[in-house]
C-alpha cells in the first residue's frame, strides 16, 4: 500500500484517534458476531504497546443523525473490555463536546476510550467540516482502520484527515493488500454473488462489476428488485423502486455482454417478517399479494450451486435471505457450503455475510473473510475508496 501506516509513527505519549468499524450485528444488546471488533485488536494492541492512548470512534447501524440508544455503542465497549482484560477501557456518552473532550484529555497512555455512535450527529454523514475539526481535537494522529466504512466519505472516515496526520491501521492495510492481490488477476471462472438488504446502495456497483466477472449471482433482498422489474409480483417483499432503472439497465447490459446473471426461480415466502411466520416455497411469479420473500428456494439453491461449483474465484457479499431467522437461513447456509467447497480463491465480505458464515461454522474454509461488504464491492469495482484516499501517501 502506498499509504503511511501506524508503523511509520512514533507513538510515545501520543493520543491516537482511531476510526474503527464496530458496526456489528446485534440482537438487542447482544453482539451476534464480533468479527469486526476482533479484527481491530492488532491495531489497538500495537498502539497501546508503543506508548499511545487510544480514542476509538465508530458508527453502529443507521440512526439517521439522531441520538437513539437502541444504537448505542456501550455494549460494544463492554465486549471490548472482555476481549482486552486488564486494559483500562472507558466509554464517552457522546463523540464530540465536553464529555468527549474531557475524557480524551484525561486518558492516560495505555488506556482506551470508545466514543458513542458518530451517527447520532447528522454532521457525520454530511462530512461537515467543523464536526470533523471537533473530532480531530480528540487526538494527535488519526488512524483509519475501518475498512468496512472506507467507501463512505464521512467526517470520521475522510474529513478528519484534513486536520491531523492520517495513517492506515493494520486491518485497513491487510484488507487492501489481500483483496488487491487476490483480485488483480483472478483465476476464471470468476463468480460474484450479491444479496443482502442494502439494495439501492449496492446496485450501482454491479454495472462495473459485471464486465469483470464471468457470472453474477443475485439473491436475498437484492434479487427482489430485479424480479419486480421483470414484471413479477413480489407482494410485501423488500423491493426498492428507486433502483428499478439501474436493475433494468443491468439486465440489458448482461444480455448484450452475454454474461449469465442468475436470479431466483423459487422463493421462500412468509406471511410476515417474523421468525415464526408461516411460510412456503413458491415459484417466482406466484408470490401471493400479502407474502414476503425471505429466502431463495431449493431449486434456486441447486442452480446457484452448479455455477459456484465450477468457479475458480468467488466474491460474495450479502446473505441470500433473512438468515438471522432459522426458518429463512437455509439458502444462505447452502450457498456458504457451496462456496466453502470451491477449489480456488473465495472471498466473503460484509458485516452480516460474515456473521452468517461464522454461524454456519464455515469461515475458516474461505480464503479471505473481509470486514467490508459495500467497501469490498467498491474496491473490487476499481474505485479508490475515500477513506483510503484521505490518508497520507508514502513519500
Ligand atoms: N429477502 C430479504 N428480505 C429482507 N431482508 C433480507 C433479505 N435477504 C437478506 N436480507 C437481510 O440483508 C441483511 C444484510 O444485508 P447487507 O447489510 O447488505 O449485507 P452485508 O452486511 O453482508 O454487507 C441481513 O440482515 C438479512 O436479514
Ligand atoms: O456494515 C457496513 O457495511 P456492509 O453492510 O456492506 O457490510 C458498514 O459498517 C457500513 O455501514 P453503512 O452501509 O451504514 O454505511
Ligand atoms: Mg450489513
Amino acid at each position: 500500500m502506498d499509504k503511511l501506516t501506524i508503523r511509520d509513527v512514533d507513538w510515545q505519549g501520543k493520543r491516537a484517534l482511531v476510526r474503527v468499524d464496530f458496526n456489528v450485528p446485534m440482537d438487542g444488546e447482544t453482539i451476534t458476531d464480533d468479527t469486526r471488533i476482533r479484527a481491530a485488536l492488532p491495531t489497538i494492541r500495537y498502539l497501546l504497546d508503543h506508548g499511545a492512548s487510544v480514542v476509538l470512534m465508530s458508527h453502529l447501524g443507521r440512526p439517521k443523525g439522531e441520538r437513539n440508544l437502541k444504537y448505542s455503542l456501550r455494549p460494544v465497549a463492554r465486549h471490548l473490555q472482555a476481549l482486552l482484560p486488564g486494559t483500562d477501557i472507558r466509554f464517552a456518552e457522546d463523540c464530540v463536546g465536553e464529555a468527549a473532550t474531557a475524557a480524551a484529555q484525561a486518558l492516560p497512555s495505555g488506556a482506551v476510550l470508545l466514543l458513542e455512535n458518530l451517527r447520532f450527529h447528522k454532521e457525520e454523514e454530511k462530512n461537515d467540516e467543523s464536526f470533523a475539526r471537533q473530532l480531530a481535537q480528540l487526538g494527535d494522529v488519526y488512524v483509519n482502520d475501518a475498512f468496512g466504512s472506507a467507501h463512505r466519505a464521512h467526517a470520521s472516515t475522510a474529513g478528519v484527515a484534513k486536520f491531523l496526520p492520517a495513517v492506515a491501521g493494520f486491518l485497513m492495510e491487510k484488507e487492501i493488500s489481500v483483496m488487491g492481490g487476490a483480485l488483480a488477476n483472478p483465476a476464471r471462472p470468476f463468480v460474484a454473488i450479491i444479496g443482502g438488504a442494502k439494495v439501492s446502495d449496492k446496485i450501482g456497483v454491479l454495472k462495473n462489476l459485471l464486465p469483470k466477472v464471468d457470472a453474477l449471482i443475485i439473491g436475498g433482498g437484492m434479487a427482489n428488485t430485479f424480479l419486480a422489474v421483470q414484471g413479477h409480483t413480489m407482494g410485501k417483499s423488500l423491493v426498492e423502486p428507486e433502483a428499478f432503472d439501474t436493475a433494468r439497465a443491468l439486465l440489458q447490459q448482461a444480455g448484450s455482454l452475454g454474461k449469465p446473471l442468475l436470479l431466483p426461480v423459487d422463493l421462500v415466502v412468509a406471511e410476515a417478517f417474523a421468525a415464526d411466520a408461516p411460510h412456503a416455497v413458491y415459484p417466482v411469479g406466484q408470490v401471493p399479494q400479502d407474502g414476503m420473500a425471505l429466502d431463495i428456494g431449493p431449486a434456486t439453491v441447486e442452480r446457484y450451486r452448479q455455477t459456484i461449483a465450477g468457479a475458480k474465484t468467488v466474491i460474495w457479499n450479502g446473505p441470500m435471505g433473512v438468515f438471522e431467522m432459522p426458518a429463512f437461513a437455509r439458502g444462505t447456509i447452502a450457498i456458504a457450503e457451496a462456496v466453502a467447497a470451491v477449489n480456488g480463491v473465495t472471498i466473503i465480505g460484509g458485516g452480516d455475510s460474515v456473521a452468517a458464515v461464522e454461524q454456519a461454522g464455515l469461515a475458516d474454509k474461505m480464503t479471505h473473510v473481509s470486514t467490508g461488504g459495500g467497501a469490498s464491492l467498491e474496491f473490487l469495482e476499481g474505485r479508490e475508496l475515500p477513506g483510503v484516499a484521505a490518508l497520507r501517501d508514502r513519500a
